[in-house]
């Protein structure tokens, strides 16, 4: 695992500045004056309970809504994500659940799909050695570049997927709960990819609701209820404070269960 003390955050400036910002849909408001700021080579989890507003923040800053109001700054300059390609244009790639992957193509006709090196003349070999290089430095396990993406596993598919959204150099990455659904092994590889994309100097935002995951790679903690801002914490925040945050009750039964299991392991006996 990354040495948190050498590659937190950087000293300067944050990449990204949210202030105030309020999405309302109708008359439904899902996000409320939302305040976030991410670092260069920092990862801050997105928590919060289903209907929180977490993926209508990652929409906001996607280019997919439009605030209803607030500032969106980034590298210091305001800024106005009008559409997804301006987003990205700036530099602001996200990896969002369904990955986007065309499963009967191959790794590399993934990973340059629709930024083919040469679009008039598809150079197959330089985004062969590029596909290669690119995954070497982020250390994935692919077993072939040639393999199409129906034979990889999740935690491969997610890879690549991240992979791609690199390619485009990016100062921030946000990626939408991308170990749900994968085994232990699998989900590893992944923390451990966001360690690597990190350690490239990335901002990275991750939404999830394992808190397992979120402890293991977070910088920061931000947690969102009902729209608003509910508190901020450092990985070694524990499971109650976490959920007492995420449901706004110190005393419910996700916390009331975490406890039962705690005094289980104290005295010795098994969690299952
Ligand atoms: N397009 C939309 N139109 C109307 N209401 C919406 C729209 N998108 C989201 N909402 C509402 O905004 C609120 C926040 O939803 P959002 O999907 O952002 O939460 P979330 O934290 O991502 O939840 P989950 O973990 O279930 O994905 C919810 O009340 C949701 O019903």
């Amino acid at each position: 695992m990354a040495n948190r003390q050498t590659e937190g955050p950087a000293t300067g400036g944050p990449i990204l500045r949210l202030t105030k910002i309020s999405k309302n849909f109708g008359a439904v408001s899902a996000l409320t004056d939302i305040d976030l700021e991410v670092h260069a080579g920092e990862v801050v989890a997105l928590v919060g309970d289903n209907g929180a507003g977490k993926s209508t923040l990652i929409k906001v800053l996607a280019g997919v809504h439009q605030p209803t109001s607030g500032q969106i700054e980034f590298c210091g300059k305001p800024v106005s994500l009008d559409s997804p390609s301006l987003a990205l244009e700036l530099g602001i790639a996200t990896v969002f659940q369904d990955l986007a992957l065309c499963e009967n193509l191959d790794v590399v006709a993934n990973l340059f799909l629709g930024h083919e090196v040469s679009p008039w003349n598809l150079d197959e070999v330089a985004m062969e050695v590029r596909a290669w290089t690119l995954l070497k430095e982020l250390a994935a396990r692919i077993p072939s570049v040639r393999e199409p993406i129906a034979s990889l596993s999740g935690g491969q598919r997610q890879t690549v997927a991240i992979a791609r959204s690199l390619l485009l150099d990016p100062k921030i990455i946000m990626l939408d709960e991308p170990t749900a659904a994968l085994g232990v092994a699998q989900t590893a590889e992944v923390l451990n990819l966001i360690e690597r994309v990190r350690e490239r100097g990335l901002g990275v935002i991750i939404i999830s609701h394992n808190m397992e995951d979120v402890r293991a790679v977070a910088d920061r903690i931000v947690v969102l209820r009902l729209g608003r801002n509910n508190g901020v914490f450092s990985p070694d925040a524990s499971n109650h404070e976490l959920v007492a945050s995420i449901t706004g009750a110190t005393e419910n039964a996700v916390s009331r269960r975490i406890e039962r299991k705690s005094d289980v392991n104290h005295r010795g006996g098994s969690t299952a």
